[in-house]
């Protein structure tokens, strides 16, 4: 820099930790799709012509004379470059350091583990959308130059990919080339120059940006067209450039005209993804409102599905114009949902905020969401392993509408599918047909983990009869199935709480009679038992109970009849909110266990009474999945019995 030079100085900036990061991942790691980067570059440039066009409704002044938004491609085989620019609303120097950066969203730090670990992280980069640092894929060296519209300056941004970038103010020949938007120059790698190939540009445009709404222009290559000038100048020479987009909204167009790849490639580039639709809902209001829908449900899982902030990104067109990704068009438990709403009543000029409270905005929420429920509803009666692979993915979001929405209790249980001791991928349509004689309630058993459930004692008198039992396993299920809800008439009761009484239900044939499963010699003096384990346990349990659910094991924890069920209470426990209710012991009385502690507690030794019902506890704890409160007591207390065992 020399003193006669009036810009301002170069400036240099470290990136982020966690750009860094990333950075050097997709430096280094070598992935099979970099094609991704394109797609990214031109979902940001249309961004910025939707965010144009939206300010310009009531700035008009902001669109000036040049009012045609448009996005450019120009590869230019000489200098090795391949530069992507639109005319939308452009960053100004702030906005090029926050933007190009950082990193906003929450969740990356996770998805930069994963990408870390994945073999090949394209798949991951289209779910997360890197967005432009995906360009370090294919490109050494970047440079952005960009002016907000509106503004005199141009700035210039570069970067190496390495630990930062370089701020300038932009020389006079970039400024007068971007007079507004971005012109971003991709200095491409050596094994990324295919994409010099204009036909290789157009495959990738038609595979993932077709539906981009303004004219994607491919010019003609700077490099060929003139290959004795300098680069800059061969551009300013007027080779003819070339649409190759369709831009036309897919959504506006009629569901004859469109065939299955058509969608696939209308999801892929409107969503950002690489995997089929698993269901695609494509319909128009017309009447009181009119509006196009097109949606779909991915078949891959979702990066971002369990963001706390657990919004809906619909995107909200009003008359083919893009307002926000934000208008919450449907709740929370259909996050997952992807695709357009395009309204042709909304003004033009609503803000983000109006749509929050907008009674239109509400009835198309209530109406869309009515949608899906149905076509789900018909995907699972006609293409039921389809819809299998959708509730295996979106079924623990779907079950937080239980909770959210009562209104669509009916349909979402309609729609659950649950893992049961009769298999999965159980309705409870299947499992209400299937209720044993006098059985009127639908059992359940919450966990984290289904062998373990499998595996839990409150089961076994469950099996003897052989009553089916949903075990569940998703967080959400420990807080909807709290609310005591029914399905066809029949009551949802846990095996993890209150009384259970299976006595009106008939043993299954299956089942060896239950007062030979255990090697109790004699019946035991209940009242006397239990009155023993209440005054060796004090007041570590509610109550002492004999059980009913019991025919194999010795104890179970199960939570009192009012208080949460014993899983809801751990997840509370884990937010510091638990009840604080102590769980009820209930004993078998049958189990040679239980007798031994009846005989010790009969013969006046107190002390080996007390040690066997510490352990009987314990071992209830364990079973739930739990340590004992005193795992070293246990281990004593242990080894004691069994040494005196052995020694008798
Ligand atoms: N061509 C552009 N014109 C104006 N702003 C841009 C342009 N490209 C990027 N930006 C700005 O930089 C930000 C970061 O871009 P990036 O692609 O990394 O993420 P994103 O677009 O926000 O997220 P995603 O890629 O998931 O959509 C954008 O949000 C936008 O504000």
């Amino acid at each position: 820099m020399t003193d006669t030079d009036t810009r301002t100085p170069r400036e240099a900036h470290a990136f982020q930790a966690e750009v860094a990061e990333l950075l050097h991942l997709m430096v280094h790691a070598v992935y099979s799709e970099t094609d991704v980067f394109l797609r990214e570059l031109i979902s940001n440039a249309s961004d910025a012509c939707d965010r144009l066009r939206y300010e310009a409704i009531a700035r008009p002044e902001l669109l000036a004379d040049d009012s045609a938004l448009t996005i450019r491609l120009r590869p230019d085989t000489a200098a090795g470059t391949l530069t992507v620019s639109d005319n939308g609303i452009g960053m100004d120097r702030q906005e090029l350091i926050d933007n190009l950066g950082t990193i906003a969203r929450s969740g990356t730090r996770a998805f930069i583990g994963k990408l870390a670990a994945a073999k090949d992280g394209s798949g991951l980069i289209g779910q997360f959308g890197v967005g432009f640092y995906a360009a370090f894929m294919v490109a050494d060296r970047i440079e952005v130059t960009s002016r907000r519209a509106g503004a005199a300056e141009a700035w210039v941004w570069r970067s190496t990919g390495a630990q930062g970038f370089e701020i300038e103010a932009a020389d006079a020949a970039r400024a007068d080339r971007v007079r507004r938007g971005t012109e971003i120059v991709l200095h491409l790698k050596e094994d990324a120059r295919k994409y010099l190939d204009a036909h290789e540009i157009e495959r990738i445009v038609h595979a993932y940006s077709d539906h981009i709404q303004f004219p994607i222009m491919l010019e003609a290559d700077a490099g060929k067209t003139d290959a004795g000038k300098p680069a800059d100048e061969a551009a300013s020479s007027d080779a003819a450039p070339r649409q190759v987009n369709t831009a036309s909204a897919v959504w506006q167009r009629a569901k004859s005209e469109l065939k299955p790849e058509d969608y696939t490639q209308a999801y892929r580039s409107i969503c950002g993804a690489f995997d089929e639709p698993a269901m695609t809902l494509h319909y128009r209001v017309e009447g009181r409102q009119s509006y196009a829908v097109l949606l779909f449900v991915p078949s891959g899982s979702l990066f971002d599905l369990f963001d706390p902030a657990r919004k809906s990104h619909l995107k909200l067109y009003v008359r083919r114009v893009y307002i926000t990704d934000d208008a919450s068009l449907l709740p929370s438990w259909l996050r997952f949902v992807r695709g357009v709403v395009d309204s042709e009543d909304l003004p033009l000029n609503i803000s983000r905020e109006m749509l929050q409270n907008n009674p239109q905005v509400a009835a198309m929420r209530k109406a869309i969401t009515g949608r899906v429920l149905a076509e789900l509803e018909t995907l699972a009666t006609k293409e039921p392993e389809r819809f299998a692979t959708v509730w295996e993915q979106f079924g623990a979001v779907i079950k937080e509408g239980l909770y959210e929405e009562p209104e669509r209790r009916e349909a979402i249980l309609g729609l659950a599918r649950f893992t049961s001791t009769a298999g999965s991928g159980r309705s409870l349509a299947q499992y209400v047909a299937d209720l044993r004689e006098n059985q009127t309630e639908i059992y359940y058993l919450v966990g984290e983990d289904i062998d373990r459930l499998k595996a839990n004692p409150k089961l076994e008198a469950a099996r003897a009869r052989g009553i089916e039992v949903l075990l569940l396993t998703d967080p959400v299920d420990a807080l909807w199935t709290s609310l005591r809800l029914d399905f066809q008439g029949k009551g949802f009761k846990s095996l993890s709480q209150g009384e259970v009484d299976f006595s009106l239900v008939p043993l299954a044939d299956t089942a060896k009679p239950e007062a030979d499963q255990t090697a109790a010699d004699a019946a035991v003096d209940e009242a006397a038992v239990i009155a023993a384990v209440k005054l060796a346990l004090g007041d570590k349990v509610s109550d002492v109970k004999a059980s009913q659910r019991l025919t194999d094991s010795a104890a179970c924890l199960v939570a009192g009849g009012f208080g949460p069920d014993r899983e809801l209470e751990r997840l509370l426990a884990k937010q510091n909110r638990a009840s604080g209710l102590k769980p009820v012991l209930e004993l078998n009385m049958r189990h040679a266990l239980v007798g031994a502690l009846a005989r010790e507690s009969a013969a006046g030794h107190a002390d080996e009474a007390a040690d066997l019902a510490l352990l009987l506890l314990e071992q209830a704890q364990i079973l739930d999945g739990e340590l004992p409160d005193d795992p070293a007591a246990f281990a004593r207390r242990l080894e004691r019995l069994v040494v005196r065992g052995v020694a008798r």
